[in-house]
């Protein structure tokens, strides 16, 4: 089975194209084996991409532990520039089938290569059944959790996939894999959640360190930032026109208050092929 590996900003993927549409069963067991870093190729989720009726193409993305995500910013970016250079005739605009719906993305192209993408992430979902968050409210704004005696003020957020946002004093140096996995399978969050930790440098500026449900630290994601550029509006902090520094690099996000669709713009980058033998 060929492969192809990608990364957005070090959030990194196993691509594998399949002519239909790939059955959950199946692909829990090869995302774990493939995204293995010792015994596998090493990743932090596997990506299908397969033909759609409704779209340009469809993809959809498992957690390196095997669970199903219904959104991957950063992967959507990885298909839209494989579709374009692997695929399509050198589409720019491109429609692409995931579990959200069908999302719209705008290879930006420089010198015949894809520099940057653009990717409409849809509308930000806050009522915390639909997140899901286990609190009676409208929206989820700096509301309390504590775990191991410690108390967060988090801002709660679904891109399609549930987000908990809290603003710490130094992201760089915050202890992420302690309280990462304690927030992530907290009780109110029956879904569990992607955890972000922020911390604000100018309305427009945002240093961000997350843990992703399903796969740990990660370097970059792209729901995620967007997640965090919707709290901090939410909270008053931020311009809807953000910039996201991760890990792995810059994200430029921008809450369009016309649409209120969430824009999310930033790299895609090819690794390397290979082939994956099944035993
Ligand atoms: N890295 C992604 C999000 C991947 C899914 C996530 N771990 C989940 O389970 O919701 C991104 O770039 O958005």
């Amino acid at each position: 089975m060929r492969f192809t590996k990608m990364h957005g900003l070090g959030n990194d993927f196993i691509l594998i194209y399949r002519n239909t549409e790939p059955p959950d069963s199946e692909s829990s067991r090869l995302a774990m084996q493939m995204c293995d870093r010792h015994t596998g190729v090493g990743a932090d989720g596997l990506v299908w991409v397969y033909p759609s009726d409704h779209a340009d193409i469809a993809m959809r993305i498992i957690n390196a532990d095997g669970t199903v995500a219904d959104q991957c910013g950063n992967a959507v970016r990885c298909v839209a520039k494989y579709y374009y250079e692997r695929i399509s005739a050198k589409k720019e605009a491109i429609t692409i089938e995931t579990k959200r719906g069908i999302q719209m993305v705008w290879n930006r192209v420089d010198q015949g290569e894809v520099s940057q993408v653009c990717v409409d992430m849809d509308e930000p979902i806050l009522n915390p059944a639909q997140i899901p968050i286990n609190v009676t409210a409208d929206k989820v704004v700096n509301q309390k959790v504590q775990t191991e005696g410690k108390t967060f003020h988090f801002t709660g957020v679904s891109m399609g996939n549930p987000h908990v946002v809290i603003e710490v004093e130094d992201a760089v140096s915050f202890p992420v894999e302690t309280w990462g996995p304690l927030l992530e399978n907290h009780e109110l969050f029956p879904r569990k959640a992607n955890v972000e930790f922020i911390t604000i440098h100018s309305p427009g500026e945002i240093t961000m360190r997350v843990w992703e449900r399903g796969v740990g630290q990660t370097m970059a994601c792209g729901s995620g930032a967007c997640a965090v550029v919707v709290a901090g509006v939410l909270r008053g902090k931020c311009s809807r026109q953000a910039t996201v520094h991760l890990k792995g690099g810059d994200l430029h996000i921008d809450w369009n208050a016309d649409d209120n669709h969430v824009y999310m713009t930033g790299p895609a980058t090819f690794v390397f092929e290979g082939k994956w033998d099944e035993s």
